[in-house]
């Protein structure tokens, strides 16, 4: 006190209360102060005094009520501040802790060990307190946020073997033992929690404080690099055992921690760091003790700061991890930008891996990782429809929409438009599907022209390797009209055939072959002949399939023209080499040069300009470098190596086929390997034949023809195709098996493809009609009786057909057999069955095949769905609906004309409806209503016997008397009947 006035804090030390209580008080009794260096006048001190009586003395105050007068106390700045020092410093007093463990570089861990029981509540206060207190156990607060007990516990030293179980308060803080040496019998007291302390900043603060070990503690925390935090964590499991004290547990981990010793020593951090589960382990053991609350309070705390800690440890690990894997740092700053082209880490770290997922997927075609190739992998899933699909056969509309990458509805409803019906299940032929793939803007190749390229090496297999013989070259010409593609083989002929031969040659086989002398050897050289320009696409192409080289033929005189293009295009399409006729360069306006620089345009560069295009300028009327094209022929026949095994049975391609008056089924066969004999069984693309005779191109009858040569053959059971294969069976009876499961199949699919596109069902006649494409309904009737079909058939008559006609493809009596389902399926028939039953297989064939079979027992319902079926197919039409009449009765004029004062003298009259105004017999006006009120209200209608006033934009011209038609126009669906 000075000249009578008193200072806060003197007054607290008088009353034994904390400053905080006094300055509570001091608010309570509006007296004014700062803080506890504040001095208040005597009288307020009295004031205080009196108030304070009966205050509870600081040293007795219970920790609970405190806490809500921190925030009071909060004002004055002193107390916080002091609370590091105040409890480092108390700590050391108190501390009866038993003896520290050697690892306790962590001072600071000690101290908060060895609070008594009696410390629990305290940690409110003690903050509050202020530092010099001696004699008060709050210190302890801090120490159980830090309080790490486990890495104490972990370390051996808990348990310092001179201090006996029993006696936890036995020792000092301070005494910090580096040797991890400890003793089994570890204490129950809590100072395994200083361990903790180790990773924590406060352990730098305790080791500053004086523990010599301490410092060690820092730098390793920065030398993390060079700890392995795995043998640490191995080594850290068992202390919690230890941490609670209990003998057992202790002599256990004891015995561990004692040889893991060194390695804690060297390692402490890390394991705290990395197990944040570890805090929470040793409360559980150390339950006996009774300080349940305690230890999760002390755990609460710990795992706070572990959880800073572990997360700062992290960082700093895995620059650690990044050091270690090698990476600069300045490699680690750029990652954002690098990291897109390829994940900057190896390692398998979650916060890195997905920058490098995001990564990867903005860059798939970088990937070089299994993760990156799996993302690749999905892009592709979701790619887009492509540009170009492959058919080689039929397929469904699934796989078609697979294919084309759109839904399957949309396939179908794509056909369903067309007037094709069709399920997910159903086969589309190669033409229907091409139209629904090139619909959806995606090209089509048929496998047609990739396997025709083909066919010749398919010939071969892997048995004739061993007896390859040089065969001929096959070559076809092709080129633009009138280029003089016959003109060139008819010299070459001429040229090269015997005349006697060539004399005899009157009737076109399709291919012939010439004889060259090529190196002192007589080679030949066998040329297809095929038609003309109008088969240009569809029978040259199938040319090339069996073609080895190509003979492009384009006139001197008018260079490359369309088909010359188009003839390059199926050349290189199959792969065919090609070697260029410049023909007609016997014209004056013949001008090879120019050709040639035009077909350079198109890829075939001549050998003399630089190029491997063989160019030979020919003359097929004066014979010209007719030699000298054979010649090249041959000479890239050789570069093709061209080869077949002869001694084999023969296989090959119809080049031409036809049915003979007089001989039968004759077919210009081409050899393409093997050898073809009199009395061969064979099977011709599902035809059967035996060969009974063969004539070559030069009429001469032959027993055999090898490879590369063409005959015509007699002895098939049918007509085969231009372009189908043909195969030599051992025996007989195998080729007719074979024949016969190859006409099946066709018989199958040629079914499928005329259903595909005309199929018909009574529900889909509308579609098909709003298309334009049907304009007849096909039924194939059956009936119990013949008298019912001739009663179903006049009925049907009965209906009128101007629009859409019946066409009744079959009316029998009898079940409705596969047989009918079949012919049904080809014709895009319904099948109309009264009174009948299906027989076995039908069923499964409609439902197969998607014929539409109705079955019927009531003529009446039977004409009734077909008329409506017909009925589906007739446009709607609009027509007129009378809705009333209403009468003017008065005109009122407005001001943008007049409204029509009226009554509705029958039905009624509607907003927006059509009217016409009569007047007199004669029509005034036909428009909409404009606006149509009762009583000044719009209303929507207005019925009969009502007044109403109307108005119309476009007519005012109202007079009394005058009679309105109201009315609407409406769809209607036609009727047949309405049209008979
Ligand atoms: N001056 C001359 N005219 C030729 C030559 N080659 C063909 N011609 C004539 O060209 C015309 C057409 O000859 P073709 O052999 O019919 O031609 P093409 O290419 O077979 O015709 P298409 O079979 O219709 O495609 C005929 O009038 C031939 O006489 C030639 O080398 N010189």
């Amino acid at each position: 006190m000075n000249n009578g006035k008193v200072r806060i804090y003197e007054l607290s030390r008088e009353l034994d209360l904390d400053n905080k209580d006094i300055l509570a008080i001091c608010e309570r009794l509006n007296i004014a102060v700062k803080s506890h260096s504040s001095t208040i006048t005597e009288s307020d001190a009295e004031r205080i005094r009196a108030t304070a009586a009966g205050q509870p003395k600081r040293s007795l105050q219970k920790p609970t009520p405190k806490p809500k007068q921190k925030p009071t106390l909060a004002k004055p700045k002193a107390p916080n501040r002091p609370v590091r020092k105040q409890q480092i410093l108390e700590i050391r007093r108190h501390q009866p802790s038993p003896p520290r463990p050697p690892e306790s570089r962590d001072s600071s861990a000690s101290p908060s060990a060895p609070r008594p029981a009696t410390d629990d509540g305290a940690s409110g206060d003690n903050l509050r307190q202020p530092p010099s207190r001696p004699g008060r156990p709050k210190p302890a607060i801090r120490a159980p946020q830090k309080p790490v007990p486990r890495s104490a516990e972990a370390s051996p030293a808990s348990s310092s073997p001179s201090s006996p179980s029993g006696s936890p308060t036995s020792s000092a803080p301070q005494i910090i033992q580096p040797k991890l040496v400890s003793p089994p019998s570890r204490s129950q007291t809590p100072k395994p929690r200083s361990a903790k302390r180790i990773s924590g900043p406060d352990d730098r603060i305790s080791t500053e404080a004086g523990t010599g070990e301490p410092k060690a503690k820092p730098t390793l925390l920065k030398e993390k690099p060079s700890l392995k935090p795995k043998p640490v964590i191995e080594v850290r499991r068992p202390k919690p055992a230890g941490t609670t004290a209990n003998d057992s547990d202790v002599d256990e981990s004891g015995s561990d921690e004692v040889n893991e010793g060194p390695v804690l020593v060297g390692a402490p951090r890390r394991p705290d760091v990395r197990r944040p589960s570890a805090p929470t382990r040793p409360p559980k053991r150390g339950k006996p003790r009774g300080e349940s609350e305690e230890e999760e309070m002390r755990q609460k705390a710990s795992k706070n700061a572990t959880k800073k800690r572990r997360a700062q440890r992290l960082d700093e690990d895995e620059d650690i991890d990044e050091l270690e894997s090698g990476l600069s740092k300045d490699s680690m700053s750029t990652p954002i930008n690098i990291s897109l082209m390829r994940p900057p880490k190896p390692k398998s770290r979650q916060t890195q891996a997905k920058p490098a997922t995001v990564k990867s997927r903005s860059m798939p075609s970088r990937g070089g990782s299994s993760r990156n190739n799996r993302r690749d992998r999905k892009v592709e899933v979701v790619e887009e429809k492509p540009e170009l699909i492959v058919l080689t056969n039929g397929l469904t509309v699934h796989e078609l929409a697979q294919e084309i990458k759109q839904p399957d509805t949309e396939v179908i409803k794509f056909l369903f438009f067309k007037g094709i019906a069709t399920n997910i299940n159903q086969t589309l032929d190669i033409p229907t599907a091409k139209m629904v793939a090139e619909a959806f803007e995606v090209e089509v190749e048929t496998a047609e022209a990739e396997s025709e390229a083909k066919k010749t090496t398919e010939m071969l297999d892997d048995a004739d390797l061993e007896n390859l013989k040089q065969r001929p070259p096959v070559v076809t010409i092709m080129g633009h009209v009138d280029h003089g593609k016959t003109s060139l083989l008819d010299a070459i002929r001429k040229a090269k055939v015997a005349s006697g031969e060539a004399g005899g040659i009157t009737q076109h086989i399709g291919a012939y072959h010439v004889d060259v002398e090529h190196d002192g050897n007589k080679r030949q050289v066998v040329f297809l002949d095929t038609p003309g320009h109008e088969a240009f696409t569809a029978m040259r192409a199938r040319g090339t399939r069996v073609t080895d080289i190509a003979v492009l033929v384009v006139a001197a005189d008018d260079g490359v023209r369309p088909q010359t293009i188009e003839a390059i295009s199926h050349a290189k399409a199959a792969q065919v080499p090609i070697v260029t006729a410049i023909n007609k360069i016997d014209k004056e306006t013949a001008s090879a040069d120019r050709v040639k620089q035009e077909l350079m345009e198109h890829g075939l560069v001549p050998e003399e300009w630089g190029g491997d295009s063989i160019m030979v300028p020919v003359s097929a009327i004066t014979g010209e470098n007719l030699d000298l094209l054979l010649e090249m022929l041959l000479l890239q026949a050789e570069v093709e190596d061209l080869n077949a095994n002869p001694d084999r049975l023969a296989k090959g391609t119809v080049i031409e086929a036809n049915l003979d008056k007089a001989r039968g089924p004759v077919a210009t066969l081409l050899i393409q390997n093997g050898t073809l004999r009199i009395g061969d069984s064979m099977v011709v693309g599902s035809v059967f034949g035996k060969v009974r005779a063969m004539i070559d191109d030069r009429l001469n009858r032959v027993e055999a023809a090898s490879p590369s040569f063409a005959v015509e053959v007699l002895g098939l059971n049918d007509v085969p195709q231009a372009g189908d294969e043909f195969e030599i069976f051992a025996s007989e009876k195998e080729a007719r098996s074979v024949a016969d499961d190859r006409a099946t199949d066709q018989r199958q699919s040629r079914i499928q493809q005329s259903l595909a596109s005309r199929r018909v069902t009574l529900n889909t006649l509308s579609a098909q009609a709003q298309e334009g494409e049907l304009k007849e309904l096909n039924i194939l009737l059956k009936a119990d009786v013949q008298g019912s079909i001739e009663a179903i058939l006049a009925s049907l008559q009965q209906l009128p057909q101007d629009e859409v006609q019946i066409r009744v493809l079959m009316a029998a009596p009898g079940e409705i057999s596969e047989t009918d389902v079949d012919l049904a399926a080809a014709s895009g028939a319904v099948i109309i069955g009264f009174n009948t039953t299906l027989a076995p297989g039908a069923q499964q064939a409609s439902d197969r095949l998607g014929v539409d079979i109705q079955d019927y027992d009531i003529i009446y319902k039977l004409l009734e769905d077909i008329e409506g079926a017909m009925e589906g197919l007739l446009e709607p039409e609009l027509v007129e609906e009378d809705l009333g009449e209403v009468e003017v009765r008065a005109v009122f004029p407005v001001r943008k004309g007049a409204v029509a004062g009226c009554y509705v003298l029958s039905g009624k009259v509607t907003r927006n409806c059509k009217i016409r105004v009569m007047r007199g017999g004669s029509q005034v006006y036909e428009g909409n209503l404009d606006s149509l009120k009762r009583m000044r209200d719009d209303v929507k209608e207005v019925a009969s016997g009502f007044e109403c006033g109307i108005g119309v934009d476009k007519f005012s011209n109202w007079q009394e008397g005058d009679r309105i038609n109201a009315f609407k126009m409406v769809t209607k669906r036609r009727t047949l009947a309405g049209r008979s």
